[in-house]
């Protein structure tokens, strides 16, 4: 019978749903999926920690209100966020990375991915800021101590497109993609269809979850920007920095250009691209276009996101689901353990 023991960086939306998914499925993953999780530590910039090397009760975590310091009403809790003792010294074998992510340095996430790996703990992570820029280094470090690195909610939440794309889609030569890879901004796009205002739609997009933690990442591109330099460094063999990507957001689409679009039988969606040309160079892009009804990424609504890989094999290959969300994102966490186990055990 496996057991991995998990620790949780971050306590907000996501990993609060990955100990809900733990509360409420932990019995039956032994029979479905070959392992459980125990929780050993939890710590949180806002709410503070706990360490309980036997194990704590998931469904308490997922009931603790989010007030400043809370861990500190638990027997053993602190309202000091104590990270790397939970970190290094809380037994995990596992740690889960969900704080918020900084799009300019990646900090202090970074550090805290490099402290689980030095440890020698696997990492999972939705956090987009040290995969866009510190990927190289990450991977490394997992490598040099024998742990698995996995990311897969950095992209589309919990939409297989990573995996999906190196592994089922290996060998079949990925020269670009296109996308609406940011729930948030998607969202906004489709309640101002329906005439509601643009602060009005970003505040519902924070209160669903959907939204980063300074909603302007979402709609100014900033976020889908990490999201391409990812995709095309993972799938293109890219070495992009943020830099390299040009990036408009959607704040300057007004009720007017929405309508306008409508009434042509079009959508304005934000559109994250990589394309790498014949002479091997790639040019990626953030920008806002006006799509007509009939092009394949046009009917995405609401939180869902969209990326049509362009390969040499099969052509155009879509893949949609889920972009955004608390549940959502905790599965993308939930996959990328079943990858870990996958990796240990073989099967
Ligand atoms: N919510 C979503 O739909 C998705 C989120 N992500 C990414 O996942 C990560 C987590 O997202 P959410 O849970 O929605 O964010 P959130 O804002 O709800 O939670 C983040 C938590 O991290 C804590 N935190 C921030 N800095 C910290 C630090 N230095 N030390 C300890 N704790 C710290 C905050 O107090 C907060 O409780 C973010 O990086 C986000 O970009 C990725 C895909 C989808
Ligand atoms: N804020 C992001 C969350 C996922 O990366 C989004 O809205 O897509």
């Amino acid at each position: 019978m496996t057991e991995y023991k998990i620790a949780l960086v971050g306590f907000g939306g996501v990993n609060r749903g990955l100990a809900q998914l733990i509360a409420d499925s932990n019995p039956s993953w032994q029979a479905t999926l070959g392992f459980s999780l125990k929780i050993v530590g939890v710590t949180d910039l806002f709410l503070g920690s706990i360490i309980g090397r036997d194990g704590l009760d998931a469904a308490t975590l997922v009931r603790l209100p989010a007030a400043k310091g809370a861990f500190a009403q638990l027997p053993g809790g602190s309202a000091d966020a104590m990270n790397e003792e939970v970190i290094k010294h809380s037994g995990a074998d596992i740690v889960a990375e969900a704080t918020f992510t900084n799009p300019v340095d990646g900090e202090p996430a970074t550090s805290f991915c490099r402290w689980a790996l030095q440890a020698g703990k696997h990492l999972v992570t939705t956090n987009k800021g040290p995969i866009a820029l510190h990927a190289a280094e990450l991977k490394a470090l997992a490598d040099a101590h024998g742990v698995r690195f996995e990311y897969e909610g950095a992209v589309m939440s919990g939409t297989p497109v990573i995996r999906l794309a190196k592994q089922a889609l290996a060998g079949s030569r990925i020269k670009g993609f296109e996308g609406i890879l940011n729930g948030t901004s998607n969202f906004v796009l489709t309640r101002m269809e329906e005439g509601l205002g643009f602060a009005e739609a970003v505040s519902k997009a924070q209160a669903l979850g959907y939204a980063e933690a300074d909603p302007t990442a979402d709609v100014e591109g900033f976020d889908v920007r990490l999201k391409v330099v990812i995709l095309a460094n993972e799938l293109l063999g890219a070495h992009l920095g943020v830099n390299d990507v040009s990036c408009k957001g959607i704040s300057g689409l007004s009720a007017a250009d929405i309508d306008a679009a409508q009434r042509d039988g079009a959508r304005w969606k934000l559109i994250g691209a990589a394309q790498r040309s014949a002479d091997g160079s790639i040019h990626a892009s953030v920008e806002p276009r006006l799509l007509k009804a009939e092009h394949p990424l046009a009917g995405i609504s609401e939180a869902i996101n969209a990326v049509s890989f362009d390969t040499e094999l099969l052509g155009a290959v879509t893949v949609s689901g889920p972009g955004a969300g608390r549940i959502e994102t905790a599965f993308a966490l939930l996959s990328d353990i079943i990858a870990i186990h996958t990796a240990k055990t073989g099967q």
